[in-house]
Parts: structure tokens; C-alpha cells; sequence
């Protein structure tokens, strides 16, 4: 594949290493918005930038006519603009939170645990993630995924920063520790005993790996995708 790194911080680095190593050329590093000259060689961008660029990147990307693969959080509230720009330009475009092949098969298995704990109101559902103290966001966009599953079978009302879950709303604990690169934990606790399932990432290769299988994959296709799309989980 021919590359446009959309950002050059720890992912962009990340994945330049492995998609180097797996015979893949990087024919751009942007840290600015793409234009029709600065990628005008890539088959392919992938983009890890900020939550206050990523949507003008994205937005420039599909204008131009190149697929897009995004993994930048915090920027969903324009999110539906994308997808119908997407749509009327006939481009495309992937966006996942977290595109590791764990947390995608976390995702799933949280899904399931929802469904079985919801009829025990005894188990009292909590979440909490761990991430690096040089994170923008709060809680992360995975954290948010892992809601938006349980929120419905829940019927809660939404989600908060909080470290309990009350008045109807999931309550997700952010911490920030040096150098860690992203823990996620859903918890049921009751009087007697608790329950947790937990997603730890030793480094962010599944991260990177991950998109650049999305990536691969979205060379060719039309449309908005998700890793769902990807894994075949749909
Ligand atoms: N979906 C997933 O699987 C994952 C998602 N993420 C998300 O990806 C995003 C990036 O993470 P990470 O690489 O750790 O962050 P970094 O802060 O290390 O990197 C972001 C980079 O984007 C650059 N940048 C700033 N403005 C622009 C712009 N307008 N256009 C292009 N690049 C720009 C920054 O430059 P400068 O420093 O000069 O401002 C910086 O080099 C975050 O939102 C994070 O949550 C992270 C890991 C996995
Ligand atoms: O900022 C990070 O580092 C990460 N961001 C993503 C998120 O917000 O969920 C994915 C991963 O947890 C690392």
C-alpha cells in the first residue's frame, strides 16, 4: 500500500514501523491538513491526529478522493456530516475507537456479558479506563463504545465521568497514569462477590496493526464502514 500518515505522533509512528516491516510504503507524514498536492501519491490515509483537526482532515480526504481510515477520538458529534459527505462524494471512509483485534473481540464479549448481568440488579455495573497522562480525552472514545453496548440493554439514560453509576447513568472512571497505553474494565459488583471483564494493551502494535488491516481492506470499497465490516462481525 501506498501511505498518507494523517498525523505523526505515537500512533502515526507506530504504525509507519509496522507497515515498513510488512512491505508497505509511507509517501506522506502530514501533521496539516491533506491537499490534493501533500497526497497526491497515497492510495490510502490513515489518520491519528487530534480531536480538533481530525474532522477537517477527514472532511479533506474524502474531497479529494481518497480512502480514509480514522482512528482519532473525540470529534462524534460531527460524525453524521462525514458519513453523508461520504456518501454524496462516493469515497471512503472507516472509523473505529479502538482497532485492535482484542478490544474488537472485547467489544463482543461485553456486549454478551450486558445481556446475562442486566437480569441480576444485584450486580451494581461499573467501568473504568486507565490511559497515559498525555491523552486529550476523557473518557476515551473505547470507553464510549463499550457504553453505547450496554446503555440500551441497560436502559440507561447515557453515560457520565463518574466512579458509580446513579440516577439511571453509566458511570465510566477515567484515570491517567504514565505510559499506559489503554485499559478498559467493566465490573458488577454485589454484597457477596464481583465480576469483571478487562481489556489491557501491552503497547499500541494491536492499535496499529489493526488499522492497517482496515486499511487494506478498504482499498476499492464505497462507502462508511466500521471494524465490524472488517472482522465480519456484522
Ligand atoms: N482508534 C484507535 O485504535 C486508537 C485511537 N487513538 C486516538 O488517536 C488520536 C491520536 O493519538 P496519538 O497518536 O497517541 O496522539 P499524539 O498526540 O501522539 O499525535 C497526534 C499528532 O497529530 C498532530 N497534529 C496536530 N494537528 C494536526 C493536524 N491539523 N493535522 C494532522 N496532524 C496534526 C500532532 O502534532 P503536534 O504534536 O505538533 O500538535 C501530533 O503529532 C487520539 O485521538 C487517540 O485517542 C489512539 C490509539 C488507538
Ligand atoms: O489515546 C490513546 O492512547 C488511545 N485512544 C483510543 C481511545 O480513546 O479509546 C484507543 C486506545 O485506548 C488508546
Amino acid at each position: 500500500m501506498k501511505i498518507a500518515l494523517v498525523g505523526y505522533g505515537k500512533m502515526g509512528k507506530e504504525i509507519e514501523g509496522i507497515a515498513i516491516s510488512q512491505g508497505h510504503n509511507i509517501v506522506a507524514k502530514l501533521e496539516e491538513k491533506p491537499t490534493k498536492e501533500n497526497i497526491k501519491d497515497a492510495e490510502v490515509a490513515i489518520e491519528f491526529s487530534t480531536p480538533n483537526s481530525a474532522y477537517e482532515n477527514v472532511k479533506a480526504c474524502i474531497e479529494i478522493g481518497i480512502p480514509v481510515v480514522c482512528g482519532t477520538t473525540a470529534w462524534l458529534d460531527k460524525l453524521e456530516d462525514i458519513k453523508k459527505l461520504c456518501k454524496k462524494e462516493n469515497g471512503a471512509f472507516i472509523y473505529a475507537s479502538n482497532y485492535s483485534l482484542g478490544v474488537n473481540l472485547f467489544f463482543e464479549i461485553n456486549k454478551r456479558v450486558a445481556e446475562i448481568m442486566q437480569k441480576y440488579p444485584e450486580y451494581l455495573i461499573h467501568m473504568e479506563e486507565i490511559h497515559h497522562t498525555e491523552k486529550k480525552d476523557a473518557p476515551s472514545g473505547t470507553a464510549i463504545t463499550l457504553a453505547e453496548e450496554i446503555i440500551p440493554i441497560y436502559k440507561f439514560d447515557g453515560w457520565k465521568l463518574s466512579y458509580k453509576t446513579e440516577n439511571n447513568k453509566l458511570g465510566i472512571e477515567a484515570k491517567r497514569v504514565p505510559n499506559v497505553p489503554g485499559t478498559h474494565k467493566v465490573s458488577y459488583d454485589s454484597e457477596v462477590d464481583k465480576i469483571e471483564i478487562k481489556h489491557i494493551a501491552h503497547s499500541r502494535k494491536g492499535f496499529a496493526s489493526g488499522a492497517l488491516i482496515a486499511a487494506q481492506w478498504l482499498i476499492g470499497k464505497k462507502g462508511v464502514f466500521t471494524m465490524k465490516d472488517v472482522l465480519g462481525f456484522k
